[in-house]
């Protein structure tokens, strides 16, 4: 047991998917796994443990922000070994030719969060960076599907609501969409040597306002978590 997840040793997978809404990891569990188990409802961040395919696999809600993901990815790792860590998000657009429902595969997240500064006492821009082997992956996975999936680089905010919004600015420098996570989760899994790689699904478009339906959000979301655990078990 650790302080946030209450699973006893060997109840979590050595692969976990994560969203950042627990009732999304509920989602996942009643449809993707078999046999799954809820190992935590500790602040109703639910885990749950099951097969996919045959292999045992996790799905974790985190909550929203670098420091909601920080504490429940830090405990995973250190408390009960995982090894595999995707995280199964949302996240807004800002590109022209980034639309609403596309899958996007993060390489790397920029970020207004402090977390790698006060890690390396403002010495370094650490540039957070996707397991090569999951991205790769992940990337064929959606292609064969004829899925429209782009892989680049994200910006995981401290703030949804910014104070200080430089949209333009990012997309004139190739960020693809805005998250709140991604950045914190491959700088801890670098840490402890784990993979990592963050499958975001474009729920808004934060340019021009389109907005995908709940139903629409579910088929995409159902093209994500596939890609995730596909790309884990392969
Ligand atoms: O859908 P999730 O995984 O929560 O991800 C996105 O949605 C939340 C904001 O609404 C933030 O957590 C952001 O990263
Ligand atoms: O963090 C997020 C997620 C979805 N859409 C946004 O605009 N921001």
């Amino acid at each position: 047991m650790s302080i946030h997840i209450e699973a006893k040793e060997n109840e979590i997978a050595e692969t976990v998917l994560l969203p950042g809404d627990p009732l999304r990891a509920k989602y996942i569990a009643e449809t993707f796994l078999e046999d799954a188990k809820l190992y935590n409802k500790v602040r109703n961040m639910f885990g749950y443990t099951g097969t996919y395919k045959g292999k045992r696999v996790s799905v974790q809600g985190t909550g929203m922000g670098v420091p909601s993901i920080s504490i429940y990815i830090n405990e995973l790792m250190q408390s009960y070994n995982v090894q595999n860590l995707i995280r199964v998000g949302t996240c807004g657009a800002i590109q022209k030719d980034v639309k609403v429902r596309d899958v996007i595969l993060a390489m790397t997240a920029s970020t207004d969060s402090t977390i790698n500064r006060t890690i390396f006492n403002g010495t370094i821009d650490y540039a957070p960076t996707a397991d090569f082997e999951l991205l790769k992956n992940a990337y064929d996975l959606g292609t064969e599907k004829g899925l429209a999936i782009k892989a680049g680089n994200v910006f995981t905010a401290d703030l949804f609501y910014s104070e200080n919004p430089q949209f333009e600015k990012f997309a004139k420098f190739n960020i693809l969409a805005i998250e709140m996570e991604t950045a914190a989760l491959y700088t801890l899994a670098a840490k402890f040597g784990r993979k990592a790689l963050s499958v975001l699904t474009v729920s808004d478009h934060i340019i021009t306002g389109e907005e995908t339906t709940a139903e629409e959000r579910q088929t995409t979301f159902n093209d994500m978590i596939e890609i995730a655990l596909e790309a884990a078990i392969k």
